[in-house]
């Protein structure tokens, strides 16, 4: 099999079960899966959320907390124990992780991004999965965008996937991909396996986030797919339940929703 660069996000609800702690079964799943996947000759990046939905659950709160102040303050605790997870999980695989929290600035400014692409390509040579989450105890883009196109993970993965010149991204979600409409509201809807141009009918059919510990729903994981793919980058939704189906998704089988690059 080819080589192939791949950065996979993954959404809190694929990592939490609401306020009630952590999805071992999901993120052991996951940690398997990517590190075959790194160990079968491939480069993996894992942008991974739930910051706030494991500090929630090791803090015993049972709502995602509004009052930023106590956001960003559950982030840490949350950011520390998902790594100490991780650690655990991908360290069980033979695989090592690093942390890399960023903020939207670091990516705006040349000479930062510079640097930030070096770090990467460094952890890569290494061998080293590259965790990635915004920085949310000193940036509040992401943790205050909740409906906002802007400032979440899931724009996050796609500028990471562009500023590393990545084969594929990967959005594990709590839903199977796109469909035509919010399947939470509707047991009618139909899911769409491929999306060729994200105009402004397929814009239409984006929901916001279908729990309480989810942000941004399909509206952010559109503006993704349009960074994706207008750096050339082909860009798959699909279910964080089932990660083995990443095996598949780089096969080029169609699973969830594929939305695909523009020709550079
Ligand atoms: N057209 C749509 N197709 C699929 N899901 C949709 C749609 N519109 C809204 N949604 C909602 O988006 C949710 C996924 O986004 P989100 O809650 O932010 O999850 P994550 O934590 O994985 O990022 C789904 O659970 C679903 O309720
Ligand atoms: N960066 C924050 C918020 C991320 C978040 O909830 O987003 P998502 O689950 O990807 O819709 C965190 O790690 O908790």
């Amino acid at each position: 099999m080819e080589k192939k660069r791949i950065v996979v996000k993954v959404g809190t609800s694929t990592l939490c079960h609401g306020g009630k702690g952590l999805n071992f079964r999901n993120i052991d799943l996951l940690a398997r899966t990517l590190a075959d996947i790194k160990n079968g000759g491939n480069e993996v990046i894992l942008v991974s959320s739930g910051a706030i939905g494991a500090g929630c659950g090791k803090l015993h709160l049972r709502e995602r907390p509004v009052d930023l102040r106590l956001k960003q303050a559950v982030a840490a605790v949350g950011q520390c124990e998902l790594m100490h997870i991780y650690d655990k999980f991908f360290g069980e695989y033979g695989v090592t992780v690093g942390q890399i929290l960023l903020t939207r600035d670091d990516v705006d400014m040349p000479n930062v991004k510079q640097n930030l692409l070096g770090t990467f390509e460094s952890l890569l040579e290494l061998g080293v999965i590259p965790v990635v989450n915004e920085n949310d105890s000193v940036c509040i883009e992401e943790i205050e965008s909740e409906h906002k196109i802007f400032g979440d993970n899931d724009t996050l993965s796609a500028v990471v996937a562009a500023l590393v010149s990545a084969d594929l991204l990967v959005l594990l979600s709590d839903i199977d991909g796109l469909y035509d409409c919010d399947p939470r509201k509707n047991g009618g809807a139909r899911l769409i396996p491929v999306v060729g141009e994200i105009d402004a009918s397929i814009i239409a059919l984006a929901g916001g986030a279908g729990t309480d510990f989810g942000t941004g729903g399909m509206a952010t994981k559109l503006s993704a797919a349009a960074i994706a793919n207008e750096n050339g980058i082909d860009m798959v939704i699909t279910n964080g339940d089932n990660p083995q189906n990443l095996y598949d998704i780089i096969k080029g089988n169609s699973i969830g929703t594929l939305f695909k690059r523009k020709a550079l």
